[in-house]
């Protein structure tokens, strides 16, 4: 197993990141080296080892950000119980080949407090999860943009970024940042890793009671359904797909959508006609203690 090598400020990031760009530019001079950037929040699962196997097959070198970043929850108590199991975290990243963790404090991350100024998500950002939770996507975009800055390569090489689409808003709206306020970055997103019982992986998972889980799967079930009509070109009928999640006990739907895949509006007649051209279909759900989001592209 490679052991990553782990940086907590923004200079010994700096310096590792141009040691380890330089031996992969010497030890190949026929092309300038990639770097990718994989930022997550720890607790990690296979889904970020999925994520760590596309960076690491496409790049020189990876780095993996690990940070509980405040600025994003707009519950308390959620930022209290957010599973930090950074140990578990670097053997994970190990097996999964990471060259570098870039784990900060928070007063590294946020020397001053709060920042005062922030990136705005926009209208883009206060639909869907931004409804539910207000400012969530100003903290991840400006958490974002400064991980993009402080682990840009500063030696010529290719720079990509990796993220997850189970967070589907969260991935439109970094490549919106990317696209409006020019980022020099490649942004990569990779495919839902599911347990085998279908429900997505995520870290808030382990607050979940058997009984919840059980009611839990209705979500994976009901994309499932829109994704098999919209395969068969039959009418999607959103509303009994609706009906399904909200008459699981224990499931209490937040919202159930489908929407334009890159601008998240609403698409039009997703109840009596067939699907034309491609969508995305997302929902979240409280049940039990957890909140929990999904997504899949239809058809
Ligand atoms: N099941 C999954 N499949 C693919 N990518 C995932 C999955 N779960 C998380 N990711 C991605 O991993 C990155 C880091 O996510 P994060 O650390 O918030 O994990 P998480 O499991 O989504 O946590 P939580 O859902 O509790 O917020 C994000 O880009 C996210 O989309
Ligand atoms: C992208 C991210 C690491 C920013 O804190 C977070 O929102 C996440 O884990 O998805
Ligand atoms: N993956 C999204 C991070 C959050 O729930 O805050």
């Amino acid at each position: 197993m490679n052991t990553p090598r782990l940086v907590t400020t923004a200079a010994e990031l700096r310096s590792a990141t141009e040691e380890l760009l330089e031996k992969a530019a010497a030890a190949n001079s026929s092309r300038i080296p990639s770097l990718a950037l994989v930022p997550t929040m720890g607790a990690l699962h296979e889904g970020h080892a999925s994520l760590m196997g596309a960076a690491r097959a496409d790049n020189d070198v990876v780095t993996a950000s690990v940070f509980v970043n405040p600025l994003q929850f707009d519950d308390p108590a959620d930022l209290q119980r957010y599973p930090r199991t950074l140990d578990a975290d670097l053997e994970l990243l190990g097996r999964a080949g990471v060259d570098l963790v870039f784990a900060p404090s928070e007063a590294e991350m946020y020397p001053g407090g709060a920042p005062r100024v922030r990136v705005s998500a926009g209208t883009m950002g206060t639909r869907w999860e931004g409804a539910v939770r207000p400012g969530h996507f100003d903290g991840v975009l400006t958490v974002v943009a400064k991980l993009f800055h402080l682990a840009a390569p500063r030696v010529p090489a290719r720079f990509r970024a990796y993220f997850g689409q189970k967070d589907a808003q969260q991935v439109a709206l970094i490549r919106r940042m990317v696209s409006d306020l020019n980022f020099d970055v490649e942004v990569t997103g990779v495919p839902i890793v599911r347990a085998a019982d279908g429900l997505a992986e995520s870290s808030r998972n382990r607050f979940l009671d058997a009984g919840q889980r059980q009611a839990a799967l209705v979500l994976s079930r009901a994309l499932n359904l829109l994704k098999e009509r919209a395969a068969a070109g039959r009418p999607l009928d959103l509303p009994d797909a609706v009906e399904l999640v909200s008459s699981q006990p224990g499931v209490e739907l937040d919202y159930f959508e489908v929407v334009d895949p890159q601008t998240l509006e609403p698409l039009a007649g997703t109840a009596g006609e067939p699907l034309a051209g491609t969508a995305l279909a997302l929902l979240a759900a409280r049940v039990g203690p957890v909140r929990l989001i999904d997504n899949t592209l239809l058809p």
